[in-house]
């Protein structure tokens, strides 16, 4: 019977692969790897990086003397598959299929369920991916968008935000199917959502157009507008694409998708960076507040956490605007790689079964 179990998490970002290494709930080994502009934009597809991101992976691995055989599992941080309920799936075939060809769109998370399976399959070891990013809990009614052709979707931080939330309840002293949250993650982009009772029933497509602007994304837009911009003859598809998603936001207002950045600006004294930044704070206090009325006004806390809640004057902005609604919690960063880790010792020990992908 093993007490420890020694889990790889691999989470592949935009700019960036995450990997680390858990004894149970410890981190023994937690490694960034930058990735380069030049090293990234050759490739076209998401999956042409594969063999790229596996090899730094086991490069690093073995140059920090980590002995694979003694994995019990891998963990992947999950991608744009179809709509699921969160919780921790194991890697099956179906599974890869959708990764490989991005069946909900490209995204670099994509990855991590692919290069888990293939590091888990040489060791005989199970892989999981745990709360992907089309983690799909919301009402029926939360779907509608006033144009019957178009159904809003659940695309966000899934990963991060459930588990922020997980460790609100667990202050708040409660289990988190016994609380009600409103969690803003502030990150390259931002993702607002309503935690009912340890579901997710409404929250913005981070990927796509809704909710606030973000460091590098649009956010919602007017949308009569915009038509007539897509129909001007003077914009591809991928030229509208491409403002809404990566420059977007802070990049299109103020040249950078970094709020450090952004806070020197205004130390220095520029007005219209304040004015944009604020612009941002507003725009998640309102996501918050229209998520109040979801939750009916029974909200047990507001948590604020991604990058961005690192910034004390970004908080204190969107504090002032939301505070009367429910109590303010902030945990800046995120807690992705346990998250993961987290969710492949449940099933290991018993506490939780893996779902099944379909
Ligand atoms: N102290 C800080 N003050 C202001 N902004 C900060 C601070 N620290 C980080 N950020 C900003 O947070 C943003 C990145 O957040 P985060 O690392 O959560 O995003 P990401 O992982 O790149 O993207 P995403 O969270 O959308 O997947 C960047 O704009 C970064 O400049
Ligand atoms: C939509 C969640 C992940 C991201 O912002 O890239």
């Amino acid at each position: 019977m093993t007490d420890v179990y020694r889990i790889l998490t691999i989470n592949p970002g935009s700019t960036s692969t995450k990997i680390a290494i858990f004894d149970n709930e410890k981190p023994v080994l937690e490694e960034t790897i930058r990735h380069s502009t030049e090293e990234i934009s050759k490739y076209e597809k998401i999956y042409d990086q594969y063999e790229f991101r596996k090899n730094v992976i086991l490069e690093t691995l073995n140059d920090k003397g980590i002995n694979l055989t003694k994995l019990n599992a891998v963990v992947g941080r999950g991608g744009l598959l179809k709509p699921i309920p969160g919780g921790t799936y194991s890697v099956n075939e179906k599974m890869i299929e959708d990764l490989k060809v991005g069946v909900l769109g490209e995204h670099a998370s994509n990855l991590g369920g692919i290069i888990a399976n293939e590091i888990a399959s040489q060791l005989n070891i199970p892989a999981f991916i745990v709360d992907p990013v089309v983690v799909d809990e919301m009402d029926d009614i939360a779907r509608i968008s006033g144009m019957p052709e178009l159904e809003r979707k659940s695309i966000f931080h899934a990963l991060n935000q459930k588990a922020v939330a997980r460790r609100a309840a667990k202050e708040l002293g409660k289990a988190y199917e016994d609380v009600n949250l409103i969690v803003a993650h502030l990150g390259g982009g931002v993702s607002v959502g309503a935690h009912k009772n340890g579901r997710v029933v409404d929250v913005n497509n981070a990927l796509d157009g809704e909710g606030p602007f973000s460091p590098e994304r649009s956010g919602g837009l007017p949308v009569g507008d915009l038509a007539k911009m897509c129909f001007s003859g003077e914009y591809t598809l991928k030229d509208i694409k491409k403002k809404i998603k990566g420059n977007g936001g802070l990049v299109a207002y103020l040249g950078t998708n970094d709020g450090r950045e952004v806070v020197k600006m205004i130390e220095n004294g520029d007005e219209k960076a304040e004015l944009i930044y604020k612009a941002m704070a507003y725009q998640v206090s309102k996501e918050i507040g229209s998520l109040s009325a979801v939750l009916k006004g029974k909200v047990d806390g507001i948590i604020l956490t991604g990058g961005i809640a690192y910034d004390k004057m970004f908080t204190g902005w969107v504090k002032e605007r939301v505070e009367f609604i429910a109590p303010i919690m902030i945990y800046p960063g995120e807690d992705e790689m346990i998250a993961l880790a987290e969710g492949g010792l449940r099933v290991l020990r018993g506490e939780e079964k893996a779902k099944e992908y379909k």
